[in-house]
């Protein structure tokens, strides 16, 4: 599994490069000439001990130090075009690849956010992306440049002298299986270190955002106890991998020098029997280290990949997820809402074994204001989310001027309609960014206008900076009405012709109430609303009210006819009025 993984990320990454492919033939032939220069400016250092301090070459020696700084600085400059170029192509890859995903995860159906954890997808729009931008950053790349040196450096050296090429890479499957257990071994332990630091940072989530339940219950001291121990874990975690890593470095470090000491030993002798000079024992120490770097890197990059592989299956997953509730190939474009809305003989439920609607049917005509009523849980908001088809019927079918949803473009008819829920959803912005929500085109005098309807403007005016001024998480706290009237406010803006209300009048004061209640009703006149029913004096006006229980209708009719009935609704009626 772990495998295929890599290959699909490995075919994944070269299809995001693949437009790129002359940027990547530059960065090939950049990496080339640092590895031929890294080749030979020991050399030259070797023929400057060999050759020129025996002659006494003075011209010799200065060219030949010119020559090794010219070739130093033309591989900087060629290895840092490269880290640029790389970082160029990988970061574009990246950025590619984060949008695709958000623009694919905002189109997924409202039952795939209801079922998943908004933490989790966080985990992978950010730091999966970021596991994956880690490993095709210039520093993982850059191990391709490494490793051409390393195979140029090798076959010159082995050219040059096969023996002692030979017992230098004795030590390096040493290397390789000390890098490949400490490398299995600090992998386990960040992964303790990563789940003790999620646990901690749910811990402080949790804390900052339900701070009034902590205070209200006293339960600083147990909740402050807790962090304590997930801290406390946390720091051992941590401990633990600092102390691989100490341990580990200076083993490296031993087994490296392993290798200088062999030059050394091998060539001082072949020295000492004339085989052998100086300047080539020199020349060797450094291309050892040309030799070790990429061993080192690999089995980084072997981690990486194991930490990408898991991120990139998480990607994947999401990438799968496909919507259900998208615009059919042939989509009919709605028109503007013109005659009825039926609800034909339709049964809906979120989880396959549970129904919540049952053979529902009823009309909405153009204009006519349709009330819904039944105790919690029978399937009002439910019946508000199929109309706005963020669901799809498990039978039967709506229709909207006799075209059945399913076959309408999904754009067209959420363009239609307008909703108000319970839970005002006010954006880190100004007033003004937070009524031309959607209508990004409005004029000042048609968002004046919406306000007026909205009965906000009058409070918007008294504000110093106006629609200028600051809302959401870093501005104004805004009552409750207040928040309520400005999504009115917005609706107004985009000019729906049906509207969805829920009606959650209750939380407000009276004064708020008659203000929100008086912007309902405009907002009511002139269209077709689908209204959640808490408050009678909407009922009462009704044009039809659907009495709902268990998922059912149980009864419908105006006002009076559902009074006269004396059953159900007369019950709920006569339960709000005394
Ligand atoms: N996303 C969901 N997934 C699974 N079940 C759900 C979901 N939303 C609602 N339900 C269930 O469907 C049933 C109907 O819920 P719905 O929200 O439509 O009721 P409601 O009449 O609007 O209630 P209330 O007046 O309390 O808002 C309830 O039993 C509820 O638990």
């Amino acid at each position: 599994m772990a495998k295929s993984t890599t290959w699909r990320m490995i075919a994944f990454f070269w299809r995001q490069l693949a437009d790129m492919k002359r940027k990547l033939l530059r960065i090939i032939v950049a990496l080339v000439g640092v590895a031929v220069a890294s080749y030979l400016v020991p050399r030259i250092t070797q023929y400057v001990i060999d050759q020129v301090i025996p002659q006494r070459a003075m011209g010799t020696l200065l060219g030949a130090i010119a020559l090794a700084l010219l070739l130093t600085a033309v591989a900087g400059l060629l290895s840092g075009l490269s880290t640029y170029w790389i970082g160029q192509v990988s970061l574009h890859a990246i950025a590619r690849m984060r949008d695709d995903l958000f623009r694919h995860t905002l189109g997924l159906d409202m039952r795939y956010f209801e079922t998943s954890q908004t933490g989790d997808l966080m985990v992978v729009l950010t730091s999966d992306v970021n596991t994956l931008q880690r490993l095709i950053s210039s520093n993982t790349l850059g191990l391709f440049g490494s490793l051409l040196s390393f195979v140029v450096v090798l076959v010159l050296m082995i050219v040059q002298d096969w023996q002692l090429t030979g017992l230098i890479l004795l030590t390096f499957p040493i290397l390789f299986v000390l890098n490949n257990i400490f490398v299995r071994s600090i992998r386990a332990a960040y992964r303790q270190v990563r789940a003790s630091s999620g646990m901690m940072n749910n811990q402080i989530q949790q804390a900052l955002t339900s701070i009034g339940l902590i205070k209200s219950f006293t339960t600083e001291k147990m909740t402050s106890t807790m962090f304590q121990h997930a801290n406390a874990r946390n720091r051992d975690y941590q401990l633990k991998a600092t102390k691989l890593s100490a341990t580990f470095s200076p083993l490296t470090d031993f087994v490296n020098y392993l290798g200088t000491a062999i030059i050394l030993g091998f060539g001082a002798i072949q020295v000492m029997h004339g085989q052998f000079t100086v300047g080539l024992i020199v020349a060797y120490t450094a291309y050892l280290g040309i030799l070790q770097a990429p061993i080192r890197q690999l089995t980084g990059l072997i981690q990486q990949l194991q930490q990408a592989t898991v991120s990139f299956e998480r990607i994947e997953a999401l990438q799968a997820a496909s919507p259900q509730i998208v615009s059919p190939p042939n989509a009919v474009h709605l028109p503007r809402f013109q005659k009825q809305i039926r609800f034909d003989h339709v049964d809906f439920s979120y989880d396959e074994d549970v129904p919540v609607l049952h053979d529902i049917n009823f009309a909405i005509n153009k204009e006519e204001v349709v009330a819904l009523v039944g105790s919690s849980g029978a399937g009002k908001t439910t019946i508000t989310n199929l109309l706005a088809r963020f669901y799809d019927p498990t039978g039967g079918r709506i229709l909207m001027d006799g075209i059945d949803l399913r076959q309408a473009d999904l754009m067209s008819l959420r363009q239609q309609i307008a909703i108000v829920s319970q839970d005002v959803i006010l954006l880190d912005g100004t007033i003004q960014e937070n009524l031309e929500y959607g209508t990004p085109s409005a004029s000042e005098a048609a968002i004046w206008q919406a306000a007026e309807a909205a009965n906000i403007a009058n409070f918007i005016r008294s504000l110093p900076q106006g629609l200028a001024t600051q809302v959401g998480e870093r501005g104004i706290r805004l009552s409750g009405g207040q928040k309520q009237r400005i999504a009115i406010a917005r609706v107004f803006l985009k000019n729906a012709p049906i509207v969805i209300l829920d009606e959650a009048t209750a939380a407000l004061d009276n004064e708020s109430e008659r203000f929100v209640q008086a912007s309902f009703d405009r907002l009511m006149t002139d269209r077709t609303s689908l209204v959640i029913a808490h408050r009678l004096s909407t009922v009462r006006h009704a044009d039809k009210i659907l009495v709902l229980e268990h998922g059912q209708i149980v009864e419908a009719g105006n006002h009076e006819q559902l009074m006269a009935q004396n059953g159900r609704y007369k019950e709920l009626y006569d339960l709000q009025f005394n």
